[in-house]
Formats: C-alpha cells, sequence, structure tokens
C-alpha cells in the first residue's frame, strides 16, 4: 500500500517528560491503523502534532510525500489532517448542521441546505438527529457522533480519532465503526486510538504500539484472540470473561461477623426513585452489603440521572431510601458523603480532581481526628495504589494536571477506592483507562467488595461488566427493566433488554455485513448483534 504518512524520530517533551523519544511510524492510504499502549505511554501527544494542536520538538513529517509540519489544526486540515481529540470541545450554541460542516467546503451553504446535507449524511449511518438541534442539548456520546460525522463531512487525507469511543455503548460503537470503515474505503486513512480490545479486533487493520514515547511493536490484530492482542499491547498475560463467584444466598462469605440476616446484610433500599425531569421514573433496588450491582442501558436510558440522584447531585424523590437501615436525607453530594457514599461522574469536568495539587494529595483523603500515624498510612496506601495502577514512575508528588487523561481517570479512581466509603456509585470508571490498570481496577473492586463495600458499578462495557458485577440491572426510558443474576446474564440477554427487544436469539443476529455490502450507503442494520457475535468468534 502507498504510504500517506511518514514519521521519522519525531520527539516532544513537556518540562521533565520526555513523551516522545524519537517514533518512527508510517500509515498507508486506506489503512485503519490501532495506536495503542499504557496511559501516558504518548499516544495523544503523537496525534496531537499530527493534527496541528502541538508543536514537536524534533523529526519529521511527510504528508503524501510533502514535508509536513502544521502551526495550528486549521493548516493541518488545509494539509489533509483532519482530528477529533480526546477531550475535544464543541460550541454548545452551535446546531448540528453548522458543527458538521463547520470546517468543510460546505460551510457557507444556506442553512436550509446545509441541514438537508446534515439528515442525510446522518441517515447513511442510522443517526437520526434533527440538524437544528444545538449541540449542548445533546450528551457526550452523542456530540462525538457529530464530531465524526465532522470529520467525514472534511474530506481530509488523515483521520486522527483520539479515543473517541470510551463511553460508546455496542450500538454506538457499531455506527462509528461503519464510518470509520467507510473512510479507508474511500482510500483516506484513519489512525486510532482506544484502549478496548474488542474495538482493535474487530475494527483495525494494523496495531502500532507506544510505550513510554516509543514505537515497540507493531502486529495485525486478525484472527488473534482477545488474550494474544492483550499481550501483545502489555507483555501481560490478562484473563477475559471470568465472572465473579456469587455473593451467596446467605451472603456467608461477606457476611460481617456478629450480624445476620438480610436486613442487616442490606446496604441500600431504594423504592421508587424518581426525577422531576422523568429522566429517572419509578427505580427500586436493593443493594447488598458487598455486592456489585452492574448497571447498563442504552444512551439516555437515565442510568447517570440515576446516579447523580442516589448521592443528592441532582433533585428526585422517593418512597423510599434507607441505608443501613435508616432512612437518608440527602440534599447535596456532601450529605452523601457524610453517610459515606461516594460518587464518580462520568464526566471529566466533575472528577473532583485538583489538578494544580499533586498526586498524593489528591489521593490523601481529609480524615477528622486523623493522627499522624494515620495520614502516615493513609500516603502508604496512596503510593501502594499509584504503584499497583502504575499511574506514573516518578513518584506521587507530581501534580495531577501533568498527567494523561487515563492516569487522571486512574487518581480520580484510586481516590474513591481508598476513601473508606460503604457505598460507591462509579459511572464508567475505567474510561480511557488502559487494558492492564483495567483488569487490576476490576481485582481492586472486587477485594473491596469482598471487604463489605456495596458499588454501584455503571458501564457501557457488557464484557466488564459481566466480569464484575453480581447482578446487573438494565435500564431504558428511566425504567429499571431488568435485573439478571450474573449466572444467568449474557451481552445479548443485557442488550435484548436495553433495546426492548425481549429475549435475544442467535437466529435473530445480525445481517448488516451481508445487507451492507456494497452498498456504500447502507445504514448498519441490528449493527449491535453483529458486533457482539463478531468478537465471540475473536475470542
Ligand atoms: N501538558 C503537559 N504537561 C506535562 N506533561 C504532559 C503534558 N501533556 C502530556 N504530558 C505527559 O506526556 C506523557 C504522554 O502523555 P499522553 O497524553 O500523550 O499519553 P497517552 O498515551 O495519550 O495516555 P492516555 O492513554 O492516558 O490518554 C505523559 O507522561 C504525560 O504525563
Amino acid at each position: 500500500m502507498e504510504a500517506l504518512l511518514t514519521v521519522t524520530d519525531l520527539t516532544k517533551h513537556f518540562g521533565e517528560t520526555i513523551a516522545l523519544k524519537g517514533v518512527q511510524m508510517q500509515v498507508s492510504r486506506g489503512e485503519i491503523v490501532g495506536l495503542v499502549g499504557e496511559n501516558g505511554a504518548g499516544k495523544s501527544t503523537l496525534v496531537s502534532i499530527l493534527g496541528g494542536w502541538t508543536t514537536p520538538d524534533g523529526g519529521q513529517l511527510v504528508l503524501d510525500d510533502e514535508p509536513f509540519r502544521p502551526g495550528s489544526p486549521s493548516e493541518a486540515l488545509l494539509a489533509g489532517v483532519g482530528s477529533i481529540q480526546q477531550q475535544f470541545e464543541v460550541d454548545a450554541r452551535q446546531t448540528i448542521a453548522h458543527n458538521i460542516f463547520r470546517s468543510s467546503y460546505n460551510a457557507d451553504l444556506p442553512v436550509d441546505e446545509q441541514n438537508e446535507l446534515a439528515r442525510e449524511l446522518m441517515a447513511s449511518v442510522g443517526l437520526d438527529f434533527d440538524p437544528e438541534r444545538r449541540m449542548g442539548e445533546l450528551v457526550r456520546a452523542e456530540q462525538a457522533l457529530v464530531e465524526v460525522m465532522r470529520v467525514m463531512a472534511e474530506e481530509s487525507q488523515l483521520v486522527l480519532m483520539d479515543e473517541v469511543a470510551s463511553t460508546f455503548n455496542d450500538f454506538e460503537i457499531s455506527q462509528l465503526h461503519e464510518v470509520t470503515r467507510r473512510l479507508a474505503r474511500a482510500g483516506r486513512a484513519v489512525i486510532y486510538i482506544t484502549h478496548r480490545i474488542d474495538e482493535i479486533a474487530s475494527l483495525v487493520d494494523r496495531v502500532v504500539v507506544l510505550r513510554d514515547g516509543l514505537v515497540t511493536r507493531e502486529f495485525s490484530p486478525h484472527a488473534l484472540p482477545h488474550t494474544d492482542i492483550a499481550y501483545e499491547i502489555t507483555q501481560r498475560e490478562l484473563t477475559f470473561g471470568e465472572r465473579p463467584a456469587p455473593l451467596g444466598g446467605d451472603g456467608a462469605e461477606h457476611a460481617v461477623a456478629g450480624e445476620g440476616g438480610v436486613a442487616a446484610r442490606t446496604r441500600l433500599d431504594v423504592e421508587g426513585l424518581s426525577t422531576p425531569d422523568g429522566a429517572v421514573r419509578g427505580v427500586s433496588f436493593a443493594l447488598r452489603r458487598g455486592e456489585v450491582f452492574g448497571l447498563t442501558g442504552l444512551r439516555r436510558a437515565g442510568m447517570s440521572e440515576l446516579a447523580a440522584a442516589l448521592v443528592g447531585a441532582a433533585p428526585a424523590s422517593w418512597q423510599r431510601y434507607r441505608k443501613d437501615g435508616t432512612d437518608v436525607l440527602l440534599r447535596e453530594p456532601a450529605d452523601a458523603l457524610k453517610l459515606r457514599i461516594g460518587y464518580l461522574s462520568d464526566r471529566d469536568d466533575e472528577l473532583g480532581l485538583r489538578t494544580e495539587h499533586s498526586i498524593a494529595e489528591n489521593l490523601v483523603t481529609e480524615r477528622e481526628n486523623a493522627t499522624t500515624l494515620d495520614e502516615f498510612q493513609a500516603l502508604r496506601e496512596a503510593v501502594a495504589q499509584v504503584h499497583r495502577l502504575r499511574i506514573t514512575s516518578t513518584g506521587v508528588g507530581g501534580e495531577v494536571g501533568h498527567l494523561s487523561v487515563g492516569n487522571q481517570q486512574k487518581v480520580a479512581v484510586a481516590r474513591w477506592m481508598g476513601a473508606g466509603c460503604d457505598v460507591l456509585v462509579l459511572n464508567h470508571p475505567t474510561r480511557g483507562i488502559d487494558v492492564g490498570a483495567r483488569h487490576d481496577i476490576t481485582e481492586m473492586l472486587h477485594e473491596l467488595a469482598a471487604r463489605g463495600t456495596s458499588i454501584v458499578f455503571i458501564s457501557s462495557d457488557l464484557t466488564e461488566l459481566l466480569e464484575l458485577s453480581h447482578r446487573i440491572g438494565v435500564m431504558r426510558d428511566g425504567e429499571l427493566v431488568s435485573v439478571q443474576d450474573n449466572a444467568d446474564a449474557s451481552e445479548d440477554s443485557l442488550m435484548a433488554e436495553a433495546l426492548g427487544e425481549g429475549v435475544f436469539r442467535d437466529d435473530q443476529a445480525d445481517t448488516s455485513e451481508a445487507s451492507g455490502a456494497g452498498d456504500e450507503f447502507a445504514a448498519p442494520r441490528a449493527p449491535v448483534a453483529g458486533g457482539r457475535r463478531a468478537r465471540r468468534a475473536s475470542r
């Protein structure tokens, strides 16, 4: 294949940190390259340079046989490189159509024509957003899909996607993959950053592994089992698909000494919880001590709103909300914290990190009446967490704001894991976190649960939900429509509930690839089933 981009000896440092140490890489036309590696490996830095957001210190870039050194994103685009950054920003007041065409040659078209074109473009990949809606009305995953439409409309030769799908559900991922493949079929090249092994297995042509600022490995993921792909990336033997041991009918292995009976084991007892805007409607569930209760659903199904309501971060009403048998009074998150209920939001601006402070200052939660010994012990635990999750090799004194996005997320998760809470409500805690650390976090959450912490774990990644949760609830249109014991649950059964299809049968499974073949504008039919089946086949 003909090389579109050649990267030679690319270097970049930030203060003392050397983010890129001499990267060599080639990308061909029509190729989807998966750029992978641990958090902090330098992936975002590399694509930021290619996208004109950051300038390198040294090295050469050649694009389409011409020297390439963009001084800004618009210069990069002019040369043929379009990008979606990991923490992309959109103008909330712009319409969807305006956002799609803002940097394409259709930018000056009359609004009606833009709306019509946007509708057609979106329909061609199965999106039915109203082009006149404002970007601010969309949730993050929807904004990301509109950004994908924007790069499609720009007609750049090289498209950079930095963890666009980190909170996407299977359906959104299949839409994104459809667009990405279409870009490649049109002869454009894509550099695609992801931490999800299922995405690597099903989408990319070639994997390039970055480690400590250098390309250390390249391989084709085709026909490789997930464990092998993970090994190539992490050099660790990771297992996939293991499920937690059942909590036990009598909760024996989790029973707290001296306490007995079902009531004593019930940590949260929620009945008829609703939010005034109707995002959550009449949700009831009980959470046991030491239980991980997974929660999933399609976008706008109400999981994030339920999470916020459970900790007083959003207004809500209920018939009953008890913790350890006592009615709770929640006006704000501080009230939840007093009750030892911790909350991790899925929004970057709500992570609660003090980015100008050190990792240690973020990890060690202040406790009333703490002795010097307590503080010393807390610091020791923080250091152990940083080590176990490989957050940084340069100690806990570094500023959190200087860490890569995924490592900041690790700090946010680690902070709650070490906060001594009885209940943790975690919304997409592993988004942006590399595959090895994800594995470690799963283990750490299991350990916490085994010591009695109860966890509400929200995720769009059904594989990790099944690996972690004792029971899994599915939300649809604001209601908790199903709760399945792990032993009875499968990706198919969960997705069927999320879609409202009843029980999913394999003979209903996808025909999308066959039906879409040769039809450039066919919307993906039943792509979720196809995606899951493809993944199962590749394991
Ligand atoms: N603005 C900055 N100031 C200081 N250090 C930075 C800055 N941006 C990146 N770094 C450092 O450069 C290194 C590479 O970071 P980069 O964001 O490229 O990693 P990454 O592979 O994209 O990680 P992730 O998977 O977490 O997104 C990290 O050590 C990071 O801490």
